[in-house]
Order: C-alpha cells, then structure tokens, then sequence
C-alpha cells in the first residue's frame, strides 16, 4: 500500500495564557486540540469550519510556521522517501521533528498560499524577480534559467512572460493570487497548503482561481489542503473535507458523501449555511446561532453541544427538540447570569402598566423559542421553578437548581470516532454503539 503524502497525527496547538507581574501561565487556548488526516498524493482535502475553529493554526502547524505543542506531520515527499519508524518510535520523516536544514528541504516540497497575496510581496521588487528569488535561495544561481522558469509558469497561471518586469501594484487582487500560485509551485513542491485563497476575491474572480487552482493541480499531480469557511468552495476543488469545530475534526470523508450524507449535525448547519439552494443538499433552514465558543475553556463532553441542533435529550425525556434546544439555552444563559429579570420587567412593561408574573414568564419562553408548556410535566415543574427563584429575584439559585436539575449527555461525554463507511468518520454520540473506528495503522 503506498504511504499517503501526509500524515498528520493528533496535532495540538495550544497557547498559554500568561497573566500578572510576573506573566504566570493561567491557561492555554486549544486552538488545534488532536486532529489527525492523511493526504494521498495527488489529493486535495479539504479543512472547513467557522472562523476560530483553528484551521489556519492548523496550517501553520503542518509547515511548522507555528511550532506544534505536540502530534506527528510525516511527510513522505520534497525527495524523501518513505520511511519505517526508528526504533525509539520516532518517525524520520515527523516534520516536527525537522532541524533546520531538513526543514528547508521540507519547505521545497510544500508551499503555503494565503488569503492576501499583497502581503507576500515586496513591493519594490518586479513579480518575476520575487517568484524567481526562491529557486536563487535554493541555489540556482543562473539568471537567464531562472527567469525562462518564471516566465513559463507566468504563462501557465495565465498571466504573460512580459509580466516578470511589472510590479506587484501593477496587478489586481486576482492576478496578484495567480502570481502567489507560481511562487507556490516554483520549487516544483508535493503539496500546497492553501489558507482561504479566494476568499478576499470578488465571486466571478474566485470561479476563475478556483479553475486554476484545479487545473494546476492535475498538471502538477499537487497534494492540496485546501481552507476555507465556505463549503461550497470546498466543493469545487476537493476530494475529501475535515470539518473542524472549536480545534478538532468532528467529521472528515468524500466531498460528495459528506454532502448527501452528513452524519455531524455541526456538518448538517454549515451544509444549511450555503446560500444557493442545492438539491443535492436537502438540509435547510438549521440556523447556526452565536459563535464559536473560545477555546480556552471548551465546552464539555461534545464541544459542539450548545449549540447542536439535535443535542440528545436525557433518558425519559421526549419532548420537542426545538423546546430542548430553547430549554438548554435557557439553562446556559441562567447559569451564567445573563438573563436580567428587571430589564425583562421593563420591556414587558413597555407596552403599558406593570407586567404580571405570567407575563413575564410568557415573554422568557418566548425569547428562547420554548413553547407554552413542553410535553413533559417534570421538565415543566423545574422551568417554573427556576422562574420563580428569577422572578423572586434569587438568579442564583435559579443557575444552581437548573444546573442540577437539567442536563444532556452530550455535555457529559465525549463522542467516540465512528466509521460510517471506510473513509467517512464522525464524532456524534447519536452514532455511538455504531462500528467503532479501527485504529489507524500509521499510528502503530
Ligand atoms: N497567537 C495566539 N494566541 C492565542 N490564541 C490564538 C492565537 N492565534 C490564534 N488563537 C486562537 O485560536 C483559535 C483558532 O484561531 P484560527 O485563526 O486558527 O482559526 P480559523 O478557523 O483559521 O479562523 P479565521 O478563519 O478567522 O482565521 C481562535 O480562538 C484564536 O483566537
């Protein structure tokens, strides 16, 4: 079986929080928290999520621009050739692992794109002679050969071999990527880590970059990683997608499964999220609410379950799942001390004199979309309660009752890896007690 590209395993990123006079570590933001992927030769996956979910420490972490906190990146390209392990289990080709001088050699056989060109460039330097500066870094010390090399890969990203003299200002945001795209393959690299390439790009001008980046991938046999938060883009140019949530990959499998069968509800909301209708993704109308919660203190169990569509319900209990997820959201907003009982007050009473108690409790349940009673007389008998102790003013003891008294599975376990077919994985406790994942050989 031949080795895949890339191998990454349970990368972590995490960057401690340092505080006081004498900047003590207090905490750390798990940016990247376990991810592990592989890349085949000639494969572009795909890394999606929100913004903050950690796919550009992600990147960075595989070209060690940032320096991994721990996990393995076996890279079997750039000229090396794949390898067993050492005897003390350390890998040879573990990227994180690299000395300087294996890791310029590394940095030849993968090249990283990024959202803004411009600030890759230096402005005083003409384009051929700043995509050409990288074979003179790596020794090619005849002028005339390195600009015929500039000059055809001008031409093969589109742009023309006069271009080599102009300079970056001369070019728009769409050529500037295209001249970002032959620095990128100028060393003739394995894989490209592309970090949200388009998404700085007017829509018609990203269809045409996209094309490109398609077409030079096929003439180059390129390995890709490609970033984005937007699905649809990833749809155009990948074979298989990870989606990542609050630093780790909660689902990961062909584009094209994971489209018309998406097995992490987190998946289900981004694939909800795309603007135009598709057919082929019937999901709709799932809103994804508030924002990725910091990783500095993650939620429990499933990361995603505060704000999961189909977080699970407790044995016993089967009511409405929206009155669930308005139940849950309740809880949260009670335990944390956001709901202000005298600024409820007040807007109730905007429409005329004092509001009653049942007014009030009306204008909550409204306010987190749960209905006027839940089909469930326990589950009714706490919400009231808890909106007793608000209205008596007693928050809390209000967040201590319904932080005893209500809670999900979802935020008391962590989800296993299940395999729903060879190569399409995900993390949902719905799943559990499904095949659960083989561990993967590399890991040996
Ligand atoms: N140097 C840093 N120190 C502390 N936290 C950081 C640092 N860099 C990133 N983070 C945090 O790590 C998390 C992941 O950030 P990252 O930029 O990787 O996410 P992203 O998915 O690429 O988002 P975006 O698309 O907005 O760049 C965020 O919560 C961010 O605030």
């Amino acid at each position: 079986m031949t080795e895949p590209l890339l191998s990454v395993r349970d990368l972590k990123k995490h960057y401690p929080i340092r505080k006081g006079l004498f900047n003590r570590q207090v905490g750390a933001a798990r940016a990247v928290d376990g991810i592990s992927f592989d890349i085949a030769q000639g494969e572009a996956l795909g890394l999606v999520g929100e913004s903050g979910c950690g796919k550009s420490t992600a990147a960075s972490s595989v070209i060690r621009l940032e320096e991994p906190t721990s996990g393995e990146v076996i890279f079997n390209g750039g000229g090396r050739e794949s390898a067993t392990r050492n005897p003390d289990g350390t890998h040879p080709n573990d990227v994180t692992k690299f000395d300087d001088e294996e890791l310029m050699q590394f940095r030849r056989g993968a090249q990283m794109i990024f959202q803004d060109p411009s600030s890759s460039f230096d402005p005083r330097m003409s384009v051929g002679n700043g995509v050409g500066e990288l074979l003179k870094v790596h020794g090619m010390s005849d002028r005339h050969r390195r600009r015929a090399i500039v000059e055809d890969l001008l031409e093969r990203v589109g742009l023309s071999a006069s271009d080599f003299d102009r300079y970056p200002h001369e070019f728009s945001g769409g050529q500037k990527q295209r001249i970002a795209l032959a620095r990128a393959l100028v060393l003739n690299p394995d894989l490209i880590i592309a970090d949200e390439p388009v998404s700085a790009l007017d829509v018609s001008i990203q269809a045409e970059i996209l094309s490109l980046i398609n077409d030079l991938q096929d003439e180059f046999g390129l390995s890709l990683l490609f970033i984005s938060h937007d699905m649809s883009v990833i749809r155009q140019i990948c074979d298989r997608v990870a989606v990542m949530y609050l630093g780790e990959i909660v689902e990961i499998g062909p584009v094209e499964e994971i489209f018309t069968n998406p097995q992490h509800p987190y998946t289900e909301a981004l694939l909800s999220s795309i603007p135009t209708p598709d057919p082929r993704a019937s999901i709709g109308g799932i809103e994804l609410k508030g924002t990725v919660p910091s990783p500095t203190n993650p939620p429990s169990g499933c990361r995603f379950h505060t704000r999961c569509h189909k977080v699970i319900q407790p044995d016993g209990v089967d009511i409405d799942q929206d009155d669930w997820r308005g139940v849950l959201n309740f809880r949260e907003k009670v335990i944390t001390g956001e709901i202000d009982i005298e600024q409820v007050r007040e807007n109730v009473a905007a429409g005329g004199s004092g509001p009653s108690d049942s007014e009030i409790r009306a204008e909550i349940r409204r306010e987190f979309d749960i209905s006027e009673t839940v089909d469930d007389a326990d589950l009714e008998e706490t919400l009231s309660e808890a909106m007793n102790l608000l209205l008596g003013d007693n928050a809390e003891m209000a967040g201590e009752f319904l932080s005893d008294e209500i809670t999900t599975p979802c935020a008391e376990t962590e989800p296993e890896t299940t395999v729903h077919t060879p190569d399409h994985e995900s993390a949902c406790l719905r799943h559990e007690g499904q095949a659960a994942a083989e561990p993967n050989p590399a890991d040996d």
